[in-house]
């Protein structure tokens, strides 16, 4: 497992483009063959992915969360973006097609993935939060999410947000997650910006071609740095962060937050004239 200990409000500020990265940025995810783990410091999330190809890769725990099992005490959110496969949970097979969502409760012990075609493998994608308490575990088609239009074309932010786990859908504990899909012709996510001091966020950029990247802003309204984020690259955001990105393209992303409330809406929005 990695491990991500991301910049303080005033510490970002003096940083190069690589100290930023490395301090906000996780790059290293699907490799063909491999899972992989980043655990962070914003409300604790621990990024990873696992692309299966001949044989499936079962989820560790880690001397760090000195826990008999990954999900002893956390929930997990998962996230196909690739060819269909199935999560496997204490012998529960899920089937996961691209864009299908996993739930995964607290108390689960083993957790397992695999892809239906190597030649095509799953791309499994997850977030995890730690939770207090058991719930169930539930498989959400894209289909059954809750769908939010928004934005236009004429400001490049035509966009759906699917709202895969969230309250109404999933009972979690801290763990809200989705897709935002921008439109063919819109680049601009996150318009207006927000924080939300009450929770912290990962982005996890993915569905454009390796060639073009999504330019994320982060930092204080005040005082932004923007990053050049090549596909399937996740960004940590903390609570005091704006998370926001205008790609060279159109583009879909993984968003989850974790923190003191599951509120989608509780946001506090920003006027494009109060970032600096
Ligand atoms: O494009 C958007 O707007 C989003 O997807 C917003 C994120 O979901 C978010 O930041 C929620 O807090
Ligand atoms: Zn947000």
């Amino acid at each position: 497992m990695e491990f991500l200990n991301t910049a303080d409000q005033v510490r970002y500020q003096r940083m190069t483009n690589a100290e930023l990265r490395e301090a906000f940025v996780v790059e290293a995810l699907f490799a063909p063959g491999q899972l992989q783990l980043t655990y962070t410091d914003v409300d604790r999330a621990i990024v990873g992915s696992a692309v299966p190809t001949d044989s499936s890769l079962t989820l560790p725990t880690h001397k760090e969360l000195a826990s008999n099992y990954f999900c002893e005490r956390r929930e997990l959110g998962i996230i196909n973006i690739g060819g269909a496969g199935f999560v496997s949970v204490d012998g529960e097979k899920h089937s996961m097609h691209k864009l299908d969502s996993l739930y995964v409760a607290r108390g689960s012990e083993s957790v397992s993935f695999a892809s239906d075609d190597a030649a095509n493998p799953a791309q499994f994608y997850w977030v995890s939060y730690p939770a207090h308490r058991v719930t169930k575990t539930l498989h959400i088609p894209q289909s059954k999410a809750k769908q939010v239009a928004l934005g236009d074309l004429g400001s490049s932010n035509e966009r759906v947000i699917y709202q895969s786990i969230c309250p109404g859908i999933v009972d979690s504990c801290q763990l809200v997650m989705g897709i935002t899909q921008l439109n063919k012709g819109s680049i601009w996510n996150t318009k207006p910006p927000h924080t939300h001091k009450r929770r912290t966020e990962v982005y996890m950029y993915f569905d454009l071609p390796d060639t073009e990247r999504v330019f994320h802003f982060m930092g204080q309204p005040h005082e932004t740095r923007a990053l050049a984020l090549a596909p399937r690259t996740a960004i940590a955001s903390p609570s005091w962060s704006i998370h926001s990105g205008a790609g060279s393209c159109n583009y879909s992303f993984i968003w989850a937050m974790g923190g003191e409330n599951q509120q989608f809406d509780d946001m506090d929005h920003l006027t494009l004239a109060e970032i600096g």
